[in-house]
């Protein structure tokens, strides 16, 4: 028998996946995130570069009535890219289609999404960057001249016909814009890199969840939950509804700085806000490799974690915040890293290889 619990436990997660994974944990947390959504541009917070540029050639294409050209969104993951996504075709006033690389198997499926778009639609598409060569193939007369080649019969009787499409707009998604084809890259128009948000900006997204969720929570609390989500609304929004469950058994339902730190202490995340595993990661930095350099397939190994993962999810906050170094000889810890750890950096020739 299975026990439905009215939210996921952290004990289900498997490692990876601990408080801090930028990753939705569950069909639950999901399912939360879509009520958490901002739907507008009024009310999706920070992000001023990539907003600023979709809001005028959003603002263009509206004007005159034409479909906004193809946008490709990258950055970490929980940064809101799906959510952008959403408010764009709200903004533009179309339906948008969600599909992602790795579902669409076979020209067919994708062609199928095509042919039903209506015009100035959005298709969306999430981990681009794993799409099939096949597919993508037939994606690029799509986005160019609105038009796809599809065989019909098979055989020595099988032929090519040409489809005539609606106008639409590509939007795709993917934390690793490195690892999309030229030809693909260089068929959107618009290119929004997502940044890490500020203390300030997660403080006004908490403010907004926690109203939205009911949780009674003052300032202070909620800058706490902010300082300490790594840059990401995702974490965010998961860390403010541990905080609550904390407040309404040990405290009296209200988010303060008190309760606030001592729901964080026991989740783990530490004053800078890493976690378990950021911190296995810079201790293998440090204690194991000397500080580095040293190869990503080498610390994954030691750390029993899949390099994609620490790539995607633990290295891009970590080199934001100053602790680690990508080099081209690997990773390397910096100054500040050793410090969090309380470690003494190395000396050579009785000097610090560091400027103190
Ligand atoms: N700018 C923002 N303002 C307010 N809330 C936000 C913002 N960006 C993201 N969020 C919240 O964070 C959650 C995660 O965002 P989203 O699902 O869009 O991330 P993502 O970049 O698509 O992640 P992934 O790479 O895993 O697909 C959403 O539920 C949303 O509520
Ligand atoms: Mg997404």
């Amino acid at each position: 028998m299975s026990i439905q619990t009215d939210d996921f436990d952290l004990s289900d997660l498997p490692p990876a996946r601990r408080m801090l994974s930028a990753a939705p944990a569950s069909p639950k947390e999901e399912a939360i995130e879509r009520a958490l959504r901002p739907k507008l541009f009024d009310d999706y917070v920070g992000q001023t570069k990539a907003r600023e540029q979709l809001e005028i050639f959003i603002g263009a294409a509206n004007k005159r009535k034409e479909a906004l050209d193809h946008v490709l969104l990258f950055g970490p993951p929980g940064l809101g890219k799906t959510t952008l996504s959403h408010i764009i075709a709200h903004e533009l006033g179309v339906n948008m289609r969600s599909t992602s690389g790795p579902v669409l198997e076979k020209p067919k499926d994708l062609a199928a999404l095509l042919t039903n778009l209506e015009k100035n639609d959005v298709l969306f598409i999430d981990e681009i960057h794993r799409l099939s060569p096949v597919v993508e193939e037939i994606l690029y007369p799509a986005l160019e001249d609105y038009q796809i080649d599809i065989m019909i019969g098979e055989g020595p009787a099988a032929r090519s016909i040409k489809l005539d499409l609606q106008p639409f707009t590509l939007v795709g998604a993917t934390t690793r814009a490195g690892m999309l084809t030229n030809p693909l890259r260089d068929r959107f128009g618009i290119v929004a890199r997502l940044e890490f948000y500020t203390p300030e900006e997660l403080a006004r997204i908490v403010k907004r969840s926690a109203g939205l969720l009911n949780a009674p929570m003052d300032a202070e609390g909620g800058f706490e939950i902010a300082r300490r989500s790594r840059g990401t609304p995702r974490i965010a929004n998961r860390l403010l509804r541990r905080v609550r469950d904390y407040a309404d058994v040990k405290g009296n339902g209200t988010i303060t700085l008190d309760i606030a730190n001592r729901a964080l202490a026991m989740l783990d995340v530490d004053p800078l806000g890493f976690d378990v595993m950021d911190r296995k990661f810079l201790e293998a930095l440090i204690h194991r490799f000397d500080g580095g350099p040293v190869g990503l397939d080498n610390i994954a190994a030691s750390i029993g974690e899949e390099s994609g993962t620490i790539e995607d999810m633990i290295e891009p906050y970590l080199i934001q915040q100053g602790f680690i170094q990508r080099t081209p000889r690997g990773r390397i810890a910096t100054l500040a890293a050793y410090r969090h750890l309380g470690v003494a950096p190395p000396r050579s020739n009785g000097e610090t290889l560091f400027e103190e």
